[in-house]
């Protein structure tokens, strides 16, 4: 695309000069990292580092025209000056990659807990129809088999946009995508073209990021205000598809012009569950709607998986596929790496690694884990470094309560002291109680399965299916599952 062309999608501009000679865009990027001949290059403001301050970077590595909001000092290069680089990058990012989110179903996925396993569900319900199906999330991107990697649960909007693209050239036709509110704020979804926006639930994380519970509320609203009532190029209206049990899922409701599918088991909701009976190896429940009633036997465990599952499903229903086609996939469905995930033993001892990670994801794992355990229930748990801190002493009472044997550890405690974290989680339970925390997470692990008698379980919480524990700027490969099947091991040893 020349660049003539693409900077005309930016109405308000000062280009300086104003003639400028004309060239075939090879790139648009934000990233001195990626630039090379030919390319756009965005100046953004960060947090951390100001793009503005990178520009001769860029211009030495080929960069032919500089986006900025700020003024610069006379440069070799045409700069187009706009109030904000944020949205012109969104802007230029979708007409360079020819908004490819309109020739796809996106259907986007927000809430504190419950986005990666919703995605994956319908990603797989979609799949099972025959469709090559795109996934965005925390564990990776995938264009239908070629999994890619990610730094961000949503990423930056012109990365999003190039795998849009990617996904259009390799046919795909539905993607899963999860939205997070830190996302929704900083726009890195603009301009994306959502056919269905689902709700999952709100409760307390990233206060470090939102400060109030309100302003959290109000970041996952801009899905759903975003999605708009426009009709999608397959002519299907566009839905929210919203959590009733949830009172944010109700105030949603106001937010969009699209129409609404509500799914529940409390309240009264178009699409619900019944008769839900939880046992060791899954669930089974009656799926009822609009007042037919499907029987379901699923693999996943715990009353959260069946809100999962019926956010999944309303989704897909909101596209038009065939109830009986959704209940296939759902029940075939295995479930998602590092989420309630079992290991088991020789010795009957099982360890359980899940990525509960915030107050209520933990609150959920331990009482789905305490309806079916036989024997003792042993929580191995940290709280995040250079995350919301308002968690710790949440998570911990939520520990010392809900299981038998609590145990404190870190978890990616990044720049902060883990000693430190580890002190802040101890606040949230009684001075009497003596609680084992061990800075070292192998040493916990493996003090909890030595622990264990037959029939116990040790859930090990917080990092599910991450390899790895940052530790400063550096990360160590670290793995739960790999960790918890040792320390099994080594306890068959010892018997
Ligand atoms: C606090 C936060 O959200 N930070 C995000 C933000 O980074 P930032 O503002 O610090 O960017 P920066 O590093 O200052 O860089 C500014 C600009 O300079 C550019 N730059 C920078 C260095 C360089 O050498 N050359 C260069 O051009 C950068 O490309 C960027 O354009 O913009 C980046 C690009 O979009 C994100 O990757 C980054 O996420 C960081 C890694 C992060 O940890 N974010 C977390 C808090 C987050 O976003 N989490 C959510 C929710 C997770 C969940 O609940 O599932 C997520 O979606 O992942
Ligand atoms: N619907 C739900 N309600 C409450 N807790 C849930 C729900 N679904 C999952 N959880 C808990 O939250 C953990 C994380 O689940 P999942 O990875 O699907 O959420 P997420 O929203 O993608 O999280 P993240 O914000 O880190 O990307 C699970 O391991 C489980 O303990
Ligand atoms: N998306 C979440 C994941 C937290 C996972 C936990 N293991 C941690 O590092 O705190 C975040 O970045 O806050
Ligand atoms: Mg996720």
């Amino acid at each position: 695309m020349q660049a003539s062309k693409l900077i005309k999608s930016l109405r308000f501009k000062k280009i300086v000069p104003k003639n400028f000679e004309d060239f075939s865009v090879s790139l648009v990027t934000q990233d001195t990292r990626e630039v090379t001949l030919g390319s756009i290059f965005i100046a953004i403001k960060g947090a951390k580092v100001d793009g503005h301050k990178l520009v001769h970077e860029a211009i030495e590595k080929g960069a032919a025209m500089i986006i900025a909001q700020e003024e610069l000092p006379a440069i070799a290069v045409p700069v187009v000056y706009v109030q904000n680089t944020n949205k012109a990058m969104a802007i230029l990012s979708s007409f360079f990659y020819e908004t490819s989110s309109q020739a796809l179903r996106v259907i986007g996925v927000t809430g504190t807990n419950g986005k990666t396993t919703v995605t994956h569900i319908i990603e797989a319900i979609f799949r099972n129809l025959g469709e090559k199906t795109g996934l965005i999330g925390t564990m990776y991107r995938k264009i239908d088999t070629e999994v890619l990697k990610t730094k961000n649960t949503t990423p930056d909007i012109i990365t999003l946009q190039r795998t849009l693209n990617k996904m259009v050239e390799k046919g795909v036709s539905t993607v899963a995508m999860e939205v997070s509110s830190i996302a929704l704020i900083q726009g890195r979804v603009w301009g994306v073209d959502f056919d269905v926006a689902v709700f999952t639930n709100l409760t307390q994380d990233h206060l470090d990021y939102h400060k109030t519970m309100a302003n959290y509320a109000h970041a996952k609203s801009l899905l759903f205000s975003q999605l708009g009532n426009r009709y999608t190029h397959s002519g299907d209206p566009k839905v929210a598809v919203l959590n009733i049990d949830d009172p944010i899922g109700e105030q949603f409701e106001a937010d969009t012009a699209a129409e609404i599918l509500t799914y529940g088991i409390k309240k009264e909701a178009m699409i619900k569950a019944a008769n839900i009976e939880i046992h060791g190896e899954g669930t089974s429940f009656d799926l009822v709607v609009f007042g037919e009633i499907f029987h379901l036997d699923v693999k996943m465990v715990g009353l959260f998986n069946v809100y999962n599952i019926l956010a999944a499903f309303s989704a897909a229903y909101a596209c038009g596929v065939d109830p009986a086609d959704i209940i296939a996939a759902l029940e075939q469905f295995p479930g998602v790496r590092g989420r309630l995930q079992l290991v088991t033993s020789a010795s009957k001892v099982s360890a359980i690694v899940d990525y509960s990670h915030t107050p209520d994801g933990l609150l959920n794992a331990l009482e789905t884990i305490n309806d079916f355990a036989q024997g003792k229930v042993f929580c191995v748990v940290g709280c995040g470094g250079d995350r919301d801190k308002l968690k710790r002493p949440k998570m911990a009472k939520i520990a010392v309560e809900h299981s038998d044997y609590p145990i404190f550890t870190s978890d990616n405690p990044r720049s902060e002291n883990p000693q430190t974290i580890i002190d802040e989680m101890l606040v949230g339970v009684p001075e009497m109680l003596e609680i084992p925390t061990f800075v070292d997470r192998r040493e916990a692990i493996n003090f909890a399965v030595a622990m264990a008698k037959p029939t116990d379980i040790v859930l090990i919480a917080g990092k599910g299916h991450e390899d790895y524990q940052i530790i400063g700027d550096t990360k160590h490969h670290f793995d739960d599952v790999e960790e918890a099947k040792k320390a099994l091991d080594l306890k068959e040893q010892g018997d």
